[in-house]
């Protein structure tokens, strides 16, 4: 059993078919990479996958058990978290604080421990608390815990939104286009950092564009096209993959690698 499988999904926007019959497995701890042309389906599978929209046909397991009736809010407390492709902090917030939003899906106290600061109410928060600094020591941001979101560099906002991500207890993470607007050597710094998170257990899926990441990172590689998967495997495989090549290679992204 894969440890996510998305079986033949579909997605109508009226006469337009955006995702058509694309099946997907991830085991656990892979990185796996979603590519494809501009408006080939990628940004609609991670919406479907995380509940932002519903199916037009087909389904997705997690851990074997149906999460695409879930809302998104139940799909990020079953396991599966995102980041976006623009970037969506709260800017006026913290570092810290950015990251303790995320935590609080998985709140234990109730509304009444929350109004009279009971004692359970005050060790979960401090628990949470010491949580996050450990989540933003291991991405780097520690230091940075008091700054404003919005004040940080455009690098460090990317990482604190994988930071956000983390902190939900998931166990995939869903990446959109994290490297997107980074310089070399902070992509190359986020590579290593999205490596290391494979290497402790999580499972990655990214949607990216630039080829030399996705050939860098990648476990395995996806290939949509005009909303259908046209190729799957290995990243030297799909390199090589002439349907690939014809339909996103050929269009310049070779440019970036
Ligand atoms: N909410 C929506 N309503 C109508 N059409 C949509 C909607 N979302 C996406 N589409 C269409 O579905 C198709 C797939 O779009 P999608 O954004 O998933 O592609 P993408 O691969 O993520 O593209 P990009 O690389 O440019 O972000 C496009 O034709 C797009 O215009």
């Amino acid at each position: 059993m894969a440890f996510l499988e998305v079986k033949n999904i579909t997605k109508h926007f009226g006469g337009l078919v955006a995702v058509d019959n694309v099946s997907v497995d991830v085991k656990k701890g892979e990185i796996v990479s979603i590519i494809g042309p501009n408006g080939a389906g990628k940004t609609t599978l991670f919406n479907m996958l995380t509940g932002v929209y519903t199916l037009t046909e087909g389904e997705i397991l997690f851990e074997g058990k149906p999460i695409h009736n879930l809302t998104p809010q139940e799909i990020v407390k079953a396991g599966l978290a995102r980041t976006f492709q623009n970037i969506r902090l709260f800017g006026d917030m913290r570092v810290i604080e950015n990251v303790l939003v995320g935590m609080h899906i998985n709140t234990n106290y109730r509304f009444f421990d929350l109004i009279f600061r009971t004692k359970k109410f005050r060790e979960e928060e401090i628990s949470k608390h010491e949580k996050a600094i450990e989540i933003l020591d291991s991405i780097g941001l520690k230091e940075k815990m008091h700054n404003y979101a919005v004040n940080l560099p455009y690098g460090d906002q990317r990482r604190l939104e994988i930071a956000r991500a983390i902190s939900t207890n998931a166990k995939i993470l869903l990446l959109d286009e994290p490297a997107a607007g980074m310089n070399a050597k902070e992509s190359d710094k986020l590579l290593n950092f999205i490596k290391e998170l494979r290497d402790i257990g999580y499972t990655i899926i990214l949607i990216e564009h630039d080829m030399s990441v996705v050939m860098n990172i990648s476990d395995r590689i996806y290939v949509l096209d005009h909303g259908k998967k046209i190729a799957e495997g290995l990243p030297l495989e799909i390199a090589n993959n002439e349907r690939v090549i014809e339909a996103y290679l050929g269009k310049g992204v070779t440019n970036n690698a």
